[in-house]
């Protein structure tokens, strides 16, 4: 049941992001960490989605006050529960237990997967969600060999969690989604790019490198790059001290390119409502005209 300020001012309500993981969450508790601060005031991660039963950002979230939401849909283990899907169904099922956890914007942090089509259109309310698949118990095998911890299916996320805020009264459409990409735009598009970037420093192709929030679309990290910071790598720089030295500027601007979409979210949401507002008066202004002008004829 929405609270009486989500009724009175609904842009006021508390904004939910979901964020989609591969590994270790690193970034993931950096949006854990700035939920509900300045720093991304009236926002709280409310559903984290797995691409891997290791990953240990799934903790992270168990871990979390409040504990959030989470599940686990990989790939492998979807196409051999769904004997003739493909990886667009894969990408489908994705978007409809995102669209499930009712978020205002989503996330990708180390999300080590490419989504298609299916996935975006749903996000943008184009193609509605396909149908829960009736998953089938897994079989005694796969629980003996799983090193897929059982978690909760998708169908145990209660939004109306007390400790999580409620979701809107209805689903706002196109839902932003953002990723998270260690490279400076155009530079080593996909995976690896911190290695590759290495690399070319090593042969002297590059001075620096950098990383990047950008929207998601079909072509891979090559969505409107929303946030972007330089990373200067050092003559003396082993892998890890590069990786290092990125990993803490990919935790400052995730939490500022997630800020970002929200307050643009919102603008958008306000100047709809005040268009909505005006479309109202319009018509009342508009009934009372014609009111006017059939008493003058009566
Ligand atoms: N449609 C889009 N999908 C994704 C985007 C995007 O911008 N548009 N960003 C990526 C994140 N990413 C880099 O930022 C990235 C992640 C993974 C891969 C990749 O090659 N994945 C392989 C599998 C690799 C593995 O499982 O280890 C694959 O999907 O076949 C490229 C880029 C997320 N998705
Ligand atoms: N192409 C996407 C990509 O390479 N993403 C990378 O995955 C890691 C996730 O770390 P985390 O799980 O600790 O947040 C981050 O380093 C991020 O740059």
């Amino acid at each position: 049941m929405p609270t009486l300020t989500e009724t009175i001012t609904p842009e006021k309500r508390i904004r939910r992001i979901t964020v989609l993981i591969s590994g270790s969450g690193s970034n993931l508790q950096a949006l854990l960490d700035a939920s509900l601060t300045d720093k991304l005031p009236n926002a709280q991660v409310t559903y984290v989605l797995s691409s891997r039963s290791n990953a240990y950002g799934l903790e992270r979230a168990a871990n979390a006050s409040p504990p959030v939401p989470t599940s686990v849909c990989a790939l492998k283990t979807f196409l051999n529960r769904n004997p003739g899907s493909s990886r667009v169904n894969y990408d489908a099922e994705v978007a409809r237990r995102v669209l499930e956890s009712r978020p205002d914007i989503v996330v990708l942090a180390g999300w080590m997967h490419i989504l298609s089509d299916s996935f975006l259109d749903i996000l943008n309310g184009t193609t509605p969600p396909p149908a829960a698949p009736a998953l089938p118990p897994p079989t005694k095998t796969e629980i003996a060999g799983a090193t897929e911890p059982h978690h909760p299916p998708s169908s145990s996320l209660h939004p109306q969690d007390a400790a999580l805020p409620t979701p809107p009264l209805k689903q706002a459409f196109p839902i932003p989604c953002i990723n998270l990409h260690p490279a400076l735009p155009g530079a080593f598009d996909g995976a690896n790019a911190i290695g590759r970037a290495f690399e070319a420093f090593q042969k002297d192709e590059i001075k620096h490198t950098g990383v990047m929030i950008h929207r998601v679309i079909k072509e891979v990290d090559r969505g409107e790059p929303l946030v972007v910071r330089n990373v200067d790598i050092k003559t003396e720089d082993k892998i890890e001290d590069l990786e290092q030295r990125i990993h803490s500027v990919e935790h400052e601007i995730i939490v500022e390119g997630a800020r970002l979409i929200l307050d643009e979210l919102e603008k958008l949401q306000l100047v709809g409502a005040e268009t909505k507002e005006e479309t109202k008066e319009e018509a009342t202004e508009a009934k009372e005209d014609i009111a006017d002008k059939l008493e003058r004829v009566l």
